[in-house]
């Protein structure tokens, strides 16, 4: 198992990254609660839910809120539904929520957690490989109509226990979205960890030990840019290359068209041709696309228009002005925030999606 301590500016909390742990839940606990309220999905409860309640304390009362997977419960209606159901529950300030799931879970229940009685204790549980960004640093969020996680707070969890057996059930599109997030890491803060990604034929899913390893490398390269700057006034943003593109196509191409990852690899494929282009910078592009490539990404891109995309990007909340700042790479492993002018981003982005247009 492997343990890193995240410390943020009102406390510190373990992310423990191993095989088998949801069975011992209770000892990864900071305290002990008598009341818990459990959020999970339909596609993750079935497997692993009663595991995690059986390694709670016996004597907790444990409420379940079981919800439809997918983007589309990051809403308001779902935020409201599930503070309705705690009341219910009657959970106090000493109360706990456990996020079971993925990033939408987690960002959802954390969001919760985060403002129910101004704020109570939760645990992250994440069940995919993308989680292992959505799990730490405290961002948690739901979406709004104009986009990707406009309503939110920081709120970091009280412990992250990530049991890796729950990726064995975990689907191909899904491991691709999460390998998504760590490539990013890899390129913002970790060369070495890149080249190993990039020498891998095939993703894979099935070597645990390597597995933790990936993921381990991952948080660290994420805890110690947290660490430095939890509120995003500065290099936290930096954990956003690939997302002011990814976003706007996530929102844009219709959320569950492209998951979350899938559509950050496109935005990095876009952010770091910038970056070669305003910086000379070798990027290892070629790799990159070829990573893509073995993996099946989707990188067909025929349906979208050049001046939404432009318009929801101006919308990303590292705009200031309307302006849009782009996180892009200087080399691998200096990353830098730029302004990109509105002509200079529109032409960018239509000749990408002409050439992303042609099969
Ligand atoms: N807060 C942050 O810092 C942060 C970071 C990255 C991403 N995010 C957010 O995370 C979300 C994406 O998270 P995600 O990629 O984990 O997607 P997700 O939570 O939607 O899970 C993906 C799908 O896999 C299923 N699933 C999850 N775990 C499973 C398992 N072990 N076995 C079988 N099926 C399983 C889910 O039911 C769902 O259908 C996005 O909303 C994104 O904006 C947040
Ligand atoms: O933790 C961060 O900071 C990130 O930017 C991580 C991203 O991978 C993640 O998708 C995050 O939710 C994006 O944040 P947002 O502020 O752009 O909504
Ligand atoms: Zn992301």
């Amino acid at each position: 198992m492997e343990q890193i301590t995240v410390k943020a500016s009102q406390s510190s909390y373990k992310v423990s990254v191993g095989a088998g742990i949801r069975h011992r839940l209770a000892d990864f606990l900071p305290k002990t609660y008598q009341n818990v309220f459990i959020v999970s999905d339909t596609r993750i409860a079935p497997h692993y839910l009663d595991d995690y309640i059986a390694s709670l304390l016996p004597n907790a009362k444990v409420t379940k809120k079981i919800i439809e997977p997918g983007e589309a419960a990051k809403s308001k209606e779902m935020y409201f539904d599930i503070l309705d159901s705690m009341f219910e529950a009657q959970l106090d300030r000493k109360s706990l929520v456990l996020a079971l799931g993925g990033g939408v879970i987690g960002d959802l229940a954390g969001f919760v957690a985060s403002t129910y009685m101004r704020g109570i204790d939760f645990i992250q549980l994440p069940t995919t490989i993308l989680a292992h960004d959505s799990s730490v640093g405290g961002k948690v969020a739901i979406n709004h109509e104009t986009g990707k996680n406009l309503i939110g707070s920081f709120y970091p969890p009280v412990a992250v226990v990530y049991d890796v057996d729950t990726i064995t059930t975990l689907p191909e599109k899904e491991v691709r979205s999460g390998y998504a997030e760590l490539i990013k890491e890899a390129y913002i803060g970790d060369g070495a960890f890149l080249d190993q990604l990039f020498a891998r034929e095939k993703l894979d899913k099935g070597n645990q030990d390597q597995l933790i390893k990936d993921l381990s490398s991952g948080i660290k390269v994420k805890t110690k840019i947290v660490e430095a700057d939890e509120k995003e006034n500065d290099m936290r943003k930096f954990l956003n290359l690939g997302h002011t593109l990814g976003h706007a196509i996530e929102a844009e191409a219709g959320y569950g068209t492209f998951t979350h990852g899938e559509a950050v690899a496109i935005g990095m494929l876009f952010a770091l041709e910038l970056s070669e282009k305003r910086f000379g910078a070798n990027l290892l592009l070629d790799e990159f696309q070829s990573w893509l490539e073995r993996n099946q990404y989707p990188l067909y891109l025929p349906d979208l228009s050049a001046a939404r995309l432009v318009t929801r990007m101006q919308m990303d909340k590292k705009s200031e002005n309307k302006e849009v700042h782009m996180v892009l790479l200087r080399e691998i492993g200096q990353p830098v925030t730029e302004k990109v002018d509105h002509d200079t981003l529109f032409d960018a982005v239509t000749s990408f999606l002409e050439r992303m247009s042609r099969t």
